[in-house]
């Protein structure tokens, strides 16, 4: 059974812990104490707010389900240790020297750098973009205007623009974008709109390339814990964690 470290004990961390069946967690990591500790009763693992003593326990990968500031600042490290790290805030990736360099440590340590597709469908084919660029790459994602922490009266466009500019200024809510980037091979068109009338979390996606063109809606039922986090998002990690070693791998 796979060992894994846990890096985040927020709502992400919390579903993975209690879906934990093919998987074992043996160590988890949160900056708040309290969070870490009811996070490793939960699933029989030891509680750590100190990650060097964190990095100590018996685990192949690190999953981070933490923030975009915990991928910059910890990644690195666990590659160096010789683990993979699986990165659920894959915004910390839109930044092409942190990006880069992160590539070239997993590569000279023989690691991985695993982005699960979170929140939206279609990560698999749209590599294809690697290929055969495509001319139209769109996400168009609209949430409740309160997992923004925000109010609204009428569907509103807060952002326009590109990914990599949209992860900076909403941090915990378009990781999605950056994924969507890194799988196609270009940087992502964003319109990030709040609706007032959305009970879920939506991703539109809009494609054309000499392949032809793609929609792709999807509807997502917010976290329990964080309406901004679909629930989707950590049955993807936790699908993600469950295939890691199946000689069948399905999907590009
Ligand atoms: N790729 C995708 O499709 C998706 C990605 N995400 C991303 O996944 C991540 C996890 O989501 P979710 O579980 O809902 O978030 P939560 O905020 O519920 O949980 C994250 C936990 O990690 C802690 N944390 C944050 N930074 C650090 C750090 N530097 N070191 C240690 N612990 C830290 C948080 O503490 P504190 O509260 O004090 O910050 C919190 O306890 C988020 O970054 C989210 O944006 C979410 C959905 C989809
Ligand atoms: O969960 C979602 O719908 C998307 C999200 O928060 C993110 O990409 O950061």
């Amino acid at each position: 059974m796979i060992k894994i470290g846990l890096l985040g004990c927020g709502n992400v961390g919390h579903i993975i812990a209690t879906h934990a069946e093919s998987i074992q967690v043996t160590a988890v990591f949160d900056i708040i104490p309290g969070r870490a500790e009811t996070l490793a009763a939960l699933c029989h693992a030891r509680p750590y707010t100190d990650f060097d003593a964190f990095m100590q326990e018996d685990f192949s990968i690190v999953v981070e389900a933490a923030s975009v500031d915990a991928v910059r600042i910890y990644s690195e490290a666990v590659l160096r240790s010789g683990r993979d790290i699986a990165v659920l805030s894959a915004g910390a990736l839109a930044d092409d020297e942190f990006r880069e360099h992160l590539i070239e440590v997993a590569r000279e340590m023989g690691k991985k750098i695993r982005i699960p597709s979170g929140a939206i469908v279609g990560l698999d084919n749209l590599k294809v973009g690697q290929i055969s660029p495509p001319t139209q790459l769109l996400l168009r994602t609209t949430k409740p205007p309160a997992s923004l922490g925000m109010t609204a009266e009428a569907p509103t466009e807060i952002f326009k623009g590109l990914a990599h500019e949209c992860i900076k200024q909403y941090p915990k809510n378009i990781n999605v974008a950056v994924a969507l980037g890194l799988a196609a091979g270009r940087d992502a068109d964003v319109e990030l709109w709040v609706d007032p009338a959305a009970e879920r979390n939506i991703h539109e996606l809009f494609v054309e390339g000499d392949f032809g063109d793609i929609y792709v809606r999807v509807r997502n039922v917010p976290s329990p814990d964080n309406p901004a986090t679909s629930y989707m998002a950590a049955l993807s990690i936790l699908t993600l964690l469950k295939n890691l070693e199946n000689p069948l791998v399905v999907g590009t």
